[in-house]
C-alpha cells in the first residue's frame, strides 16, 4: 500500500490515511486503496470493526488540491464520483466503522469522517470545509450528510463560509459524537471499538440499514423498515442466546 497503512488487530481493522508530509491529502490511489481494503475486511471474519484515522498531525486535509491542475468537468466527475462511491460504501459497510479524528479533518477527510457511524475526535482537531475558498464545495457527499447531522443552517454556515472549527464546537453541533484529550483518543477509540465488537453483529447491521435508509424515505415505510429488520432479528442466535441468558438468570 503507498497511500494507507493497515492493521489488523482483531476484532478491529485499523485504515490509517497515510500521506502524513501532505496532510494524508486524498488522491485517487487513496480512494482506490482504500476500497480495496474495504473490500478484503468485508470477508475477514475477524474484523469486526473498522478504525480511520489518520497519521501525523491530520486525519485528512481533503482531497489533494495538487491533482485539481489537472482537472476538467470530466475528470472532476470521475474524481467526485470515485469519492463519493467510497463514502457511499463506508456509510452503508456491513460492519460498524469509527473515525478517529486525530488533527485536521477537512474537506473530503472530513466527508470520509462523516459517512463513518461513530465520530470521536482529540480536542485538538479541526474540522471543516474549505473547499468554498476554491471556488467548489464538498464533492464526497458531504453536503448531504452534513445537513443530515448537523441540519441546514449549521450546515450551510460550515459550506458556506468555510471556516475551521475546533473539536469542542464540533462536539456542540453533533458533528462529531464525543470529544477527549489527545493522549486517549487511541484508547478511547479502541474500548468504544471493542463494545462494539461484542455486540450482535446482524443486529448491528440491520440498524445501519434500517437507520441510513430509513432517512432517505417516507417516516411510513422506514417505520416498515424498521419492523421487517425488527423481526429478521429474531432468526439470530444471538437474539435466542441473549434472551434465553437474561431470562435464565431471572428464574434462578
Ligand atoms: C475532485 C473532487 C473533490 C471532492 C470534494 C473534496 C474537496 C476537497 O477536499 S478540496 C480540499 C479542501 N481542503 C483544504 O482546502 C485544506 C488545504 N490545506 C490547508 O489549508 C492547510 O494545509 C492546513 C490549514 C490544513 C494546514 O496548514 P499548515 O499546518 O500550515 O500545513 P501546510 O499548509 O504547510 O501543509 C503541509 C503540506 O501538506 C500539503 N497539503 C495540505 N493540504 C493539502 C491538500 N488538501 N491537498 C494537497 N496538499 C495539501 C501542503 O501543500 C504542504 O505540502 P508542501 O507544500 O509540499 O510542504
Amino acid at each position: 500500500m503507498e497511500t494507507i497503512i493497515v492493521k489488523e488487530e482483531a476484532p478491529i481493522g485499523w485504515i490509517i490515511l497515510n500521506r502524513p508530509d501532505k496532510l494524508n491529502a486524498i488522491n485517487l490511489k487513496m480512494i482506490d486503496e482504500i476500497w480495496n481494503i474495504l473490500r478484503q475486511m468485508e470477508n475477514n471474519e475477524k474484523i469486526k470493526v473498522i478504525i480511520f484515522t489518520g497519521n501525523g498531525k491530520a486525519f485528512s486535509a481533503g482531497a489533494d488540491i495538487s491533482q485539481f491542475k489537472e482537472l476538467d468537468p470530466v475528470k472532476a466527475w470521475d474524481f467526485a464520483t470515485k469519492g463519493r462511491k467510497l463514502t457511499d460504501y463506508i456509510e452503508n459497510y456491513p460492519k460498524p466503522t469509527v473515525a478517529m479524528i486525530n488533527g485536521y479533518a477537512l474537506g473530503g477527510g472530513l466527508e470520509i469522517a462523516l459517512s463513518c457511524d461513530i465520530r470521536i475526535a482529540s480536542r485538538n482537531a479541526e474540522l471543516g470545509f474549505p473547499e468554498i475558498n476554491l471556488g467548489i464545495y464538498p464533492g464526497f457527499g458531504g453536503t448531504q450528510r452534513l445537513v443530515r447531522l448537523v441540519g441546514k443552517g449549521r450546515a450551510l454556515e460550515l459550506i458556506m463560509l468555510g471556516d475551521r472549527i475546533k473539536a469542542d464546537d464540533a462536539e456542540k453541533i453533533g458533528l462529531v459524537n464525543r470529544v477527549v484529550e489527545p493522549l486517549s483518543l487511541e484508547k478511547e477509540t479502541k474500548d468504544l471499538a471493542f463494545k462494539l465488537a461484542d455486540k450482535p453483529q446482524v443486529a448491528l447491521r440491520l440498524i445501519k440499514t434500517v437507520v441510513n435508509h430509513g432517512m432517505d424515505v417516507p417516516i411510513s415505510v422506514g417505520l416498515t423498515m424498521e419492523s421487517l429488520g425488527w423481526s429478521i432479528a429474531f432468526a439470530t442466535e444471538d437474539e435466542k442466546k441473549r434472551v434465553e441468558e437474561f431470562l435464565s438468570k431471572r428464574s434462578k
